[in-house]
C-alpha cells in the first residue's frame, strides 16, 4: 500500500491562453489530493468518497463490469472516473505491467471543479501511488508528462500541460507549450482565495473560448495579449512589486472576462477584493464559477470576502514548495 499526494494550484496568469501555446504561471498551493494505491489480484475497485454527482457520494467498486451502486447516468459516473481509470492505465504501462490490478483510495481538501486544479492533483497522485505500489519510481517530469497525457485525453483533446507539471514539481512554474520550467526564487506569494461553492466545466469552456478565437480576429488577439501580460509580469515576477502583479492579474481577469468564461460570483468577489485594496484579484483555472484568487498581504481582503453575498468559503493559500510527494 503506498500514499501519494500532489497539490493544487491557482494561476497568477495565463489559463486559456496556454491552451494556445502562450505562456502561463501557474503556482502550487497547499492543499492537496492524497491517492492511496494497493495492489490487488485483478480489476480496479475506486473509492471516491469527495466524489459528489448530483448529490450522491460515489463509492465506485467497479471490476470494468460491474455498475456502480448510485442512482445516476452511468455516463456521469464515468466521466467523474476517467481520471482515475486513466492514471491507473499509465502506471500500468510505466510498470509494463497492463494485467495488475489496484484498489485505489482518493481524498482532498481541493474543491472540485472550482479552478485549483483537483483534477491534475489527482491525477499526478495516482500515478505516483500507483507505479511506486508496482516497485517502480518515476520521475516528476515523467509523473507530469503521463499525468498531462490523462488530462489531454478526459477533457476531449483539449489540455496544457500547465497544470499537471504544476502539481508535479511544486512552486511556481512556467509553461509554454512543451517548455515547462520551475521558476526559482519565488518562496511566497500572499494568495487570498474566494470560492463561491460552485464549479465550472472545464471542457466546455475551454471549447467556449476555441469558437470565439475561431470566429473573431480580436479574440484571437485577446488570447495573445494574454501572452503579453504573463511576458510582463515575469519581469516583476520574484521581486515584491506586488503593486505592478496585481496590476496584470487585474488587466488579465478582464481579458478572461471578455472571453466569457467568468461569471457574476467570480467578477463580484473580484470586486470585492480590489475594494479592500487588494494589489489585484483575478479567477483562476477555467472560470464559469468556483474560485478567484487575490493578491493581499493583509487581512483586508479575506475579511471583505467573508461578508461577501456568492461567496461561499475564503482562505489563504501558501505557495507550497513540494510537489509530488510520498506520505
Ligand atoms: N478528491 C477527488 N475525488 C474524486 N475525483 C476527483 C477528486 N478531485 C478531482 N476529481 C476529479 O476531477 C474533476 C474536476 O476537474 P476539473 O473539472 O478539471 O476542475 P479542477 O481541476 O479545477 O478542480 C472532478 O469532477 C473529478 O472527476
Ligand atoms: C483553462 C485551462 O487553462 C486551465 C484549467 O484549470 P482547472 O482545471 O479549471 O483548474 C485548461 C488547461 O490549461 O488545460
Ligand atoms: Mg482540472
Amino acid at each position: 500500500m503506498v500514499t501519494s499526494s500532489a497539490p493544487g494550484k491557482v494561476y497568477l496568469f495565463g489559463e486559456h491562453a496556454v491552451v494556445y501555446g502562450e505562456p502561463a504561471v501557474p503556482c502550487a498551493i497547499e492543499r492537496r489530493v492524497r491517492v492511496t494505491a494497493t495492489e490487488i489480484d485483478e480489476g480496479l475497485r475506486i473509492h471516491a468518497n469527495d466524489l459528489q454527482l448530483d448529490g450522491f457520494t460515489v463509492e465506485y467498486s467497479g471490476d470494468g463490469e460491474s455498475h456502480p451502486d448510485v442512482d445516476v447516468a452511468e455516463s456521469l459516473v464515468e466521466a467523474g472516473m476517467g481520471y482515475v481509470n486513466e492514471a491507473v492505465a499509465q502506471a500500468r504501462d510505466a510498470a509494463d505491467a497492463p494485467e495488475a490490478g489496484f484498489e485505489i483510495s482518493v481524498e482532498g481538501d481541493i474543491p472540485l471543479g472550482a479552478g485549483l486544479g483537483s483534477s491534475a492533483a489527482l491525477v499526478v497522485a495516482a500515478i505516483d501511488a500507483a507505479t511506486r505500489e508496482l516497485g517502480v519510481e518515476l520521475s516528476a517530469s515523467e509523473i507530469a508528462d503521463r499525468a498531462y497525457r490523462v488530462e489531454h485525453e478526459v477533457q476531449d483533446g483539449q489540455a496544457s500541460r500547465a497544470d499537471t507539471f504544476c502539481s508535479a514539481m511544486g512552486g511556481a512554474v512556467r509553461v509554454e507549450g512543451n517548455d515547462c520550467r520551475r521558476l526559482e526564487g519565488i518562496d511566497t506569494l500572499p494568495f487570498v482565495i474566494g470560492y463561491d461553492g460552485g464549479a465550472g466545466d472545464t471542457g466546455a469552456l475551454v471549447a467556449g473560448v476555441r469558437d470565439l478565437r475561431e470566429e473573431y480576429d480580436f479574440a484571437a488577439d485577446t488570447v495573445e495579449a494574454i501572452g503579453d501580460i504573463v511576458r510582463e509580469g515575469e519581469a516583476v515576477l520574484g521581486t515584491d512589486d506586488y503593486e505592478t502583479l496585481g496590476e496584470l492579474m487585474n488587466f488579465n481577469h478582464g481579458l478572461l472576462s471578455a472571453l466569457g468564461v467568468s461569471s457574476r460570483s467570480l467578477d463580484s468577489m473580484v470586486w470585492a477584493a480590489r475594494d479592500a485594496d487588494a494589489h489585484g484579484a483575478k479567477l483562476t483555472g477555467a472560470g464559469g464559477g468556483g474560485c478567484i484568487v487575490a493578491l493581499d498581504e493583509t487581512d483586508d481582503a479575506l475579511t471583505a470576502l467573508k461578508y461577501t453575498p456568492g461567496c461561499e468559503n475564503v482562505f489563504r493559500a501558501e505557495l507550497d514548495t513540494d510537489g509530488v510527494r510520498q506520505e
